[in-house]
């Protein structure tokens, strides 16, 4: 990953260096944390998670706090577009917007194989265009739309596309099962102490207008960077040591039932500097008040959810079962995960005398002490961290839920790959941005491998 990675440092941030890029196409940075990060910093290091200031990046350490380099450079988010725009232009590319793939063309190759050998698109005024392939056919649609894109193009679980009358191609019935996501549960205070938190900056009388104006002008101030502050990962054993779920679940050696070993983090922790996150969230705090969250983050869940064709139209929707919280496991590990959050933040060094309550004031989470006390809290308010993954998942030839394989090639179709965060077999412990340049890059690697060319170091 650290190959699509322009690490820029700053004079406080104490990088680990070597487990950063520095001539990849993403320009990176630390973020300057607001006080209220700060303080929470603090409370989460007096409550047993100490401070490893690169740990997001070094990624050794299950336990602890720290920085989270942002995709952001100068004022400015960098994306995927840097690797094919300005200094970066490239004259082998063409980009088709607007384009909807319907599907994979796949002709017979040989007696008995089969090729894609291109891509069928509508365009936005309905024309059908079609796209010829010199040597290979990469689906990127995501986890949400990669397996209906092969489900069009006759490659999913025959009885699937039998309903929809699509005649089946290869019988993989992994396609669009093992559908996995990150939960996360924002868990709001309010502070009375002005200027710990950006919410002046944001919601207080005319300040929007101000701080859009200031990032207009100079790229500077709130809109400059991710309203997110510091970040922790948590192991959980002791604190789920009395739990008779925990403890009688089916484990595998050296694993804990979530199938992570000790090294590896069951939660993660993240806090937002003022009020706000998805559009649920609109109780937003207006003149004199101010509000932050901790938010905690499931690991390695157990549920898993699916994604099928609605029809054979490609301009229909998926049809998403995203199976969140179906394995008690799940709520319980979250549930414990909010447990310790509110005590970082009740309890914690830093934070202790200057919480008011939750946010809004009607809610009255911060007194809640057990892990049941915050499972209905996790059942009505956990809600997605947009990491949706794993739908088209790379396995061995012996696995009949792989779709593809080492190579993300998929099985029993010549010259197609899917290079997207659905060849996840298990999603892994973190955010899945970086995740996918790296699946991109690899999959860049293995393309020219395959072709006899040289890959970038
Ligand atoms: C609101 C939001 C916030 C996020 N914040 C963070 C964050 O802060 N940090 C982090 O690490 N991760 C974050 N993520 C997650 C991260 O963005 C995703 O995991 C990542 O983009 C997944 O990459 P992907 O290539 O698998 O799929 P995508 O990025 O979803 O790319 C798939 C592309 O295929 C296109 N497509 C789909 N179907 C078709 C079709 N039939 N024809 C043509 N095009 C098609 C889609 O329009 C899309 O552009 C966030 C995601 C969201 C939605």
């Amino acid at each position: 990953m650290s190959k699509a990675e322009s690490f820029t440092g700053k004079p406080w941030f104490d990088a680990s260096k070597d487990s950063h890029g520095y001539d990849g196409h993403l320009g990176t940075e630390p973020h300057d944390l607001a006080p209220i990060s700060e303080l929470i910093m603090k409370s989460m290091e007096s409550k047993g998670l100490p401070l490893d200031p690169d740990m997001f990046s070094h990624g050794a350490n299950p336990h602890g706090c720290g920085h989270v380099p942002r995709t952001v450079t100068n004022g400015l988010r960098t994306t995927g577009a840097d690797f094919i725009t300005g200094k970066n232009q490239k004259n082998n590319i063409t980009i088709l917007t607007d384009a909807h793939v319907d599907k994979v063309v796949i002709e017979k190759d040989g007696d008995d194989g089969l090729r894609a050998t291109g891509v069928r698109a509508v365009l936005a005024d309905g024309t059908v265009f079609e796209a010829k392939a010199k040597k290979e056919v990469v689906v990127s649609g995501g986890a949400y739309c990669s397996p209906n894109i092969l489900n069009r193009s006759g490659i999913g679980a025959k009885e699937e596309l039998e309903k929809h009358g699509i005649p089946t191609v290869v019988d993989l019935p992994g396609v669009g099962k093992n559908l996995m996501d990150h939960l996360i549960v924002f868990i709001f205070y309010e502070t009375e102490k002005p200027g710990l938190t950006n919410d002046h900056l944001v919601y207080h009388g005319d300040a929007f207008n101000k701080t859009y104006q200031l990032w207009k002008d100079e790229k500077k101030g709130f809109l400059s960077t991710f309203p997110f502050g510091v970040f922790a990962f948590a192991r959980l054993d002791s604190r789920l040591a009395d739990s008779q779920l925990w403890n009688s679940a089916p484990r595998r050696a050296g694993r804990d039932p979530m199938g992570l070993t000790p090294s590896q983090p069951n939660i993660e922790f993240f806090t937002t500097e003022c009020y706000g996150g998805p559009k649920q969230f609109d109780k937003f705090p207006t003149d004199g008040k101010f509000a932050f969250s901790i938010i905690a983050e499931l690991f390695r869940p157990r549920s898993r959810g699916t994604v099928a064709l609605r029809s054979a139209d490609p301009m229909a929707v998926p049809v998403v079962d995203c199976g969140y919280l179906t394995d008690p496991l799940d709520v319980e590990v979250l549930a414990e995960a909010c447990r310790f959050g509110n005590e970082i933040v009740m309890e914690g060094a830093g934070t202790r005398d200057i919480v008011k309550g939750s946010w809004p004031p009607e809610e009255s989470h911060q007194k809640f002490a057990t892990r049941e006390d915050w499972i209905p809290y996790v059942k009505d308010n956990a809600t997605t961290c947009y990491h949706a993954s794993g739908t088209c998942a790379m396995g061995k030839a012996s696995d009949p839920k792989a779709v593809v394989d080492e190579h993300l090639r998929v099985k029993g179709v010549k010259g197609l790959r899917v290079a997207d965060c659905s060849i996840m077999p298990i999603l892994h412990g973190g955010h899945t941005q970086m995740p996918a340049y790296g699946i991109g890059e690899k999959a860049a690697d293995m393309i020219k491998a395959s072709w006899g060319l040289k890959a970038r170091s």
